[in-house]
Parts: C-alpha cells; structure tokens; sequence
C-alpha cells in the first residue's frame, strides 16, 4: 500500500476492518495531506459514544472544546467552565477514540496569565486527560505561551480570528480581520507558526483573509466561518448534527435533526410507560 492511499483510507474503517488495530493519525498526517491539498474534518467531542461514533466515521481529529461550557455544562458563554470540569471529558474522549487525534481546549483564565501557567495546564491535559494535543485562543501576544508548551513536547494547535474567549473584548460574536485588521490575521498565524503550533483555527474571518493565511502558512488552517479554502473545516457536533435546537451561526452547515429523534424516543417511552404497553413480556424476568 502507497503512502497516499494509507493515509486517505477512509480512517477506522480499512485496518480496523482487517482486524488490526487502528493506526493514531498523526500531526505529520494532517501536514502530509495539506502538501497534497486534501480537505479534512474535525469535530468537537465530550463523551464516549460520540469519539466512538466520529472516529468510526472517519474524522481524524477530535476537539475536546470549551464549547462543553454552553453544549454540556449548561453555562450561556464559553468563559465560566473549568480545567476540573473540562478533564473527565477529555479524558473519556481519548479512551475512546482508537484513530483520531485529541485536542484538548484550553479554557478562559488557565493559560493567559503566563507562559508558565499555559504549559502547567497542557501537562495536566496530558497527563490527566492522556490529550495529543493542546489548543488555545490568541495570536501574536500568545506566541510564547505556545512557545513555552511546544518546547516542552506537547503540540499546539492555535486559534485566531474571533476569539470566544474574548468576546467582551471583541465586542460580541463578530467577524474579525475585514479590511485593514486581515493583516493582523495574517501576521497572528504566522506568529502562532513560528512558535511551534502545528495547525491554527481560524474562527469566523473573511474568506479572503483565509485564504491568504492557508497559502502563507506551511501548517495546516482549520476553519469556522472562515470559508473553503482552510484545510481543515471544524464544527461543534450539536450544530452540525442539529442536537442543539437554537438557531445556528451562519457558519453551520446540519446534517441531521437529532433533536427531534431524540424528543420523539422520550415521548414514546414516556408514552408506553403511561399507557403500560412497556415493558413487554420480552423485558421481564421471572
Ligand atoms: N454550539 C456552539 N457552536 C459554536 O460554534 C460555538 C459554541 N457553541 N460555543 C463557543 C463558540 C461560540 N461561537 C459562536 C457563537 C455564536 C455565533 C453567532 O451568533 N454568530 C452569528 C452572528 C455573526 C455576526 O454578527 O456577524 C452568525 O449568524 O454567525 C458565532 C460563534 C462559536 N463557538
Ligand atoms: C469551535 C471550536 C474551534 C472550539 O474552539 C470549541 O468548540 O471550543
Ligand atoms: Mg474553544
């Protein structure tokens, strides 16, 4: 088998399918498949069945987000959830996904105090959370937080554009690098390049923008809003999966409308419970 083909096979299923252990896909991967212009897939996830399920479908990288702030936690922004919380979930998702890599999010107040502070949570993401990788949100003035972790083994991966974390800073949910600020775009990811991070999510900047930071940028771009020409395109899994019922930002695409077939599973059991026709003679022990 060629070097392309095993790296385009379509992940868990070729190997996995012959009985050997899936192969872990790697950042030299994901930088392999942007010299050869292929697009690939990331999605967020926070449990098992959901890493089982995406690593099975074949996406190779899984983000263990902040986004578990307001898709799982309960919380309206990103900015309340913890390292504490965040950690069970990042450590469920790598025990569960035998292929794709796990990111672990760094979130809001455990990384920008120092650079310090930022490789003392990676280490516990990998260690506790047995991540792959760690992310976290800034450009240039980031640059040696990311410097600090990536020397120390553990690889990056950046976040520029609109940056949730800040979003009282950057004044709501806004596209960020129109007109003259795209050259600040531009120069973050370069910044976040030089400092190690071996892939860089730009969230929600002009198309054109994106663009200009994939071709400038020998590692790989992953968008969310930032049009089609990232390498990567990444989405929370409830908005592309439609579990989450509010109206989606723009920038989501749904797939499916789990919503609804889970409301109609709850209803017909509750409806079957009430009406005694479960649990059936085939459900009970004698
Ligand atoms: N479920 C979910 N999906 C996400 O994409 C997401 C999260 N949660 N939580 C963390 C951040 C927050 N993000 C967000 C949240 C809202 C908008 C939003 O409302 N966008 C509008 C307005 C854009 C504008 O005003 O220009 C849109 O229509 O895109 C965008 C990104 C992206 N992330
Ligand atoms: C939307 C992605 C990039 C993210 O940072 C998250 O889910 O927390
Ligand atoms: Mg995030």
């Amino acid at each position: 088998m060629s070097d392309t083909q095993e790296v385009s096979a379509p992940y868990g299923s070729g190997a996995a399918a012959q009985g050997k252990p899936a192969k872990r896909v790697r950042i030299h991967h994901l930088h392999e498949m942007k010299s050869r212009g292929e697009h690939w897939p990331m999605l967020t996830a926070y449990d098992m069945y959901t890493a089982e399920l995406f690593d099975e479908a074949g996406i190779p990288v899984l983000l263990v987000g902040d986004s578990a702030s307001n898709n799982v936690y309960g919380y309206d922004t990103s900015l309340p959830v913890t390292v504490d919380e965040l950690m069970p979930l990042v450590a469920a998702v790598s025990r569960s996904a035998k292929r794709a890599l796990v990111v672990a999010d760094l979130p809001f107040g455990s990384y920008q105090l120092s650079p310090e502070q930022a490789l003392a949570t990676a280490v516990r993401f990998m260690k506790e959370g047995r991540a792959h990788a760690v992310k976290l949100e800034g450009g240039s003035a980031f640059a040696p937080h990311v410097k600090a972790i990536t020397t120390a083994g553990v690889p990056v991966m950046g976040h520029i554009g609109f940056t949730p974390q800040s979003e009282h800073n950057l004044g709501g949910y806004r596209v960020q690098g129109r007109g003259d600020t795209g050259d600040q775009v531009v120069a973050d990811a370069l910044a976040l390049q030089e400092a190690g991070a071996f892939a860089v999510v730009m969230e929600m900047v002009p198309a054109e923008v994106a663009k200009r930071v994939t071709h400038e940028l020998r590692v790989p771009t992953v968008g969310i809003g930032a049009g089609p020409d990232c390498d990567g395109q990444v989405l929370v899994w409830q908005d592309m999966a439609g579990l989450r019922r509010a109206k989606p930002p723009r920038f989501v695409k749904r797939y499916a409308d789990v919503a609804s077939v889970l409301l109609g599973a709850a209803r017909d059991f509750a409806e079957d419970v009430r009406s005694r026709e479960f649990p059936g003679p085939e459900h009970v022990f004698h």
